[in-house]
């Protein structure tokens, strides 16, 4: 079954591999779709129609007080998502970033083969959170950080074109991110992020400017399971295209990913420690699908 999405990967040592082209078949302005694209399964799902049920709002310029760690700490452990206002990244810089997104998913298809020239500039950023995370899981910041210095990142730009049929596709398939830590620009004014939470799917509301953050499968490993990585998917709009950039940050090679060890001092591990090449090996050969990562990792 494939989805609706159109996504670019531009890893920091890698070249770039433009996958699957759903942007000829969206030009095509077919009223049905193939089938391959359908999901029977999607229209019985619930989506939450409770307004209030909005992930937490953390603000980045209020991190040095208890009050918001709290907040932070509860938003990782209960939602595993949030959005973050105050990040001191300019706007003038996102809106760049934004114009590069539409302008790249516009030009030609060759040309976008050619010049995968993907805007960085939200790269590194996920590094200035570890501290904090580290504190809050009570432990020691300098051993966290020296897990990620120079992380692989990898950014990804998607692009979901409208869809005549936009109640029976997903844009994206139900999973939890394999990273360390995601950093999603919403990067126009659709939106399609759903988040599941009790048995429901929440969409989320981007507030204008803020990111969204969330906790990838590393971290629920490395917090032996306080902290969670969410199922999220990513819905089609019926005429609106829609465009979203993803921050991966990744543990650095040479490490192991596992539980921390002074969390696993007197409670038992509940997931296994690999190297990161091998988690790397072993997601690439897996059926990615759900959190199947955890699934492999769990002991
Ligand atoms: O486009 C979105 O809102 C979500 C994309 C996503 O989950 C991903 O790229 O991992
Ligand atoms: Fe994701």
């Amino acid at each position: 079954m494939e989805t609706m999405v159109q996504s670019t990967f531009e890893f920091e040592k890698f070249s770039s591999l433009p996958v699957e082209n759903v942007q000829t078949l969206a030009s095509k302005n077919l009223k049905n779709i193939p089938s391959r694209y359908i999901r029977p399964e999607f229209e019985s799902d619930v989506v939450s129609a409770e307004e209030s049920l909005q992930i937490p709002v953390i603000d980045m310029s209020k991190l040095d007080h208890d009050d918001e760690q709290t907040k932070l700490h509860f938003a990782c452990k209960d939602w595993g998502f949030f959005q973050l206002i105050n990040h001191g990244i300019p706007d003038e810089l996102i809106e760049q970033m934004k114009a590069d997104a539409r302008e790249f998913f516009h030009l030609p298809s060759e040309e976008r083969m050619a010049c995968a020239q993907i805007p960085g500039h939200i790269e590194g950023y996920g590094h200035n959170r570890v501290p904090l995370i580290a504190k809050n899981l009570g432990m020691d910041p300098e051993t966290l950080l020296s897990l990620f210095e120079n992380e692989m990142q990898a950014i990804k730009m998607n692009h979901y074109p409208p869809c005549a049929e936009a109640s029976k596709v997903l844009g994206a398939s139900p999973h939890s991110d394999s990273s360390a830590l995601t950093i999603l620009l919403h990067a126009n004014e659709v939106e399609g992020l759903q988040i599941k939470r009790n048995q429901k799917w929440v969409p989320v509301k981007p507030i204008p400017g803020a990111f969204t953050v969330n906790i990838g499968d590393v971290i629920e490993i490395m917090s032996n399971g306080e902290y969670k990585s969410v199922l999220h998917r990513a819905v089609v709009n019926g005429d609106k295209e829609r465009l979203s950039i993803a921050a991966f940050h990744n543990q650095k090679l040479g490490t192991q990913v596992g539980p921390l060890q002074d969390l696993v001092k007197t409670n038992k591990p509940l997931y296994k420690t690999i190297p990161v090449e091998e988690f790397r090996r072993w997601k690439m050969t897996s059926k990615q699908d759900g959190k199947f990562m955890i699934r492999k990792m769990e002991l």
